[in-house]
């Protein structure tokens, strides 16, 4: 962990310095190095199987065999006191279909925030996070009869119960058609402007970079990039971030030619 003294500004969401993760025999995510700064979003973005999960998975505990360092609001990952903290949506939606919108949500909060005494506050965060993910007129329906991206809401809904410093949400926009994936952005702005959430983001649609304050872009387990989309496009001298990411990956197989053939 590094060290962070009571009079510092808030430590970063995420900082990560030498991350290494093995899955089985293979290492999957090789040194890398970035911060997560606070009350913005970041999306994580680069081809399948790259390794985006997996880091997610590291950031909020539950992924096995990580070394290097990897704090997260000032804790080591996976720390107990980081559970309440953070909200985490699955690529898989974790909602049980036999349970209405509602009692999803309030299953999931009395197990955040249990008791009779807070009742009524649970009642509150469970009304305000289905509204926030626009399923009021759903609230009653049961789980099993809404639709994929409905069904991706309410997974949202259980994530921003409790309000979490940091929310990662893994692939959130996949299946979802372009008004949806407009909307589900518009709101992952709104909760980051208003409530000084830090969101980090994971997508292999270049097209959703763009919408983000900054960017790591990773391949096969490594990072090519941690800056703003501005940054990057100008420094590649592209239009988009999708050209820039393209320039990128260009350079760095350069690179490891230029290495391979000077051994
Ligand atoms: N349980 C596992 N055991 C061994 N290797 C795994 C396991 N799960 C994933 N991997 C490997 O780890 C690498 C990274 O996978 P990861 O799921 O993190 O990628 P990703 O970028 O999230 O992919 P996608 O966008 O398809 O979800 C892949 O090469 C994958 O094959």
């Amino acid at each position: 962990m590094m060290n962070y003294a009571p009079d510092d500004p808030p430590p970063p969401a995420v900082q990560a310095a030498d991350l290494t993760v093995a899955r089985g025999p293979r290492t999957v995510l090789r040194g890398l190095g970035f911060t997560v700064p606070r009350g913005q979003i970041t999306g994580l973005l680069g081809p399948s199987g790259c390794g985006k999960s997996t880091l997610m998975r590291s950031i909020v505990g539950t992924q096995a065999k990580v070394s290097g360092t990897l704090d997260v609001l000032g804790r080591p990952a996976g720390h107990p006191a980081l559970r309440t903290r953070i909200g985490y949506v699955t690529q898989a939606p974790s909602v049980y279909d036999d349970l209405t919108v509602r009692q999803n949500l309030e299953y999931f909060a009395a197990i955040l925030d249990p008791g009779r005494a807070a009742a009524e506050r649970r009642h509150a965060h469970v009304t305000r996070a289905i509204a926030d993910v626009d399923l009021t007129s759903h609230a009653d329906a049961l789980a099993g009869n809404l639709s994929g991206g409905q069904r991706n809401r309410v997974s949202l809904a259980v994530a921003l119960l409790g309000t979490p410093e940091l929310i990662v949400l893994d692939e959130p926009t996949v299946g979802l058609d372009p008004v949806l994936r407009r909307d589900l952005w518009n709101l992952f702005h709104d909760i980051a402007a208003t409530r000084g959430t830090t969101l980090l983001v994971s997508s292999h649609v270049m097209d959703e970079a763009e919408r983000c304050h900054r960017l790591l872009l990773m391949r096969e387990g490594e990072l090519l990039a941690d800056d703003t989309p501005d940054a990057l496009r100008t420094r590649t001298r592209t239009d988009t971030v999708e050209e820039a990411f393209l320039h990128l990956v260009d350079e760095a197989v350069a690179a490891a030619r230029t290495k391979e053939t000077t051994r």
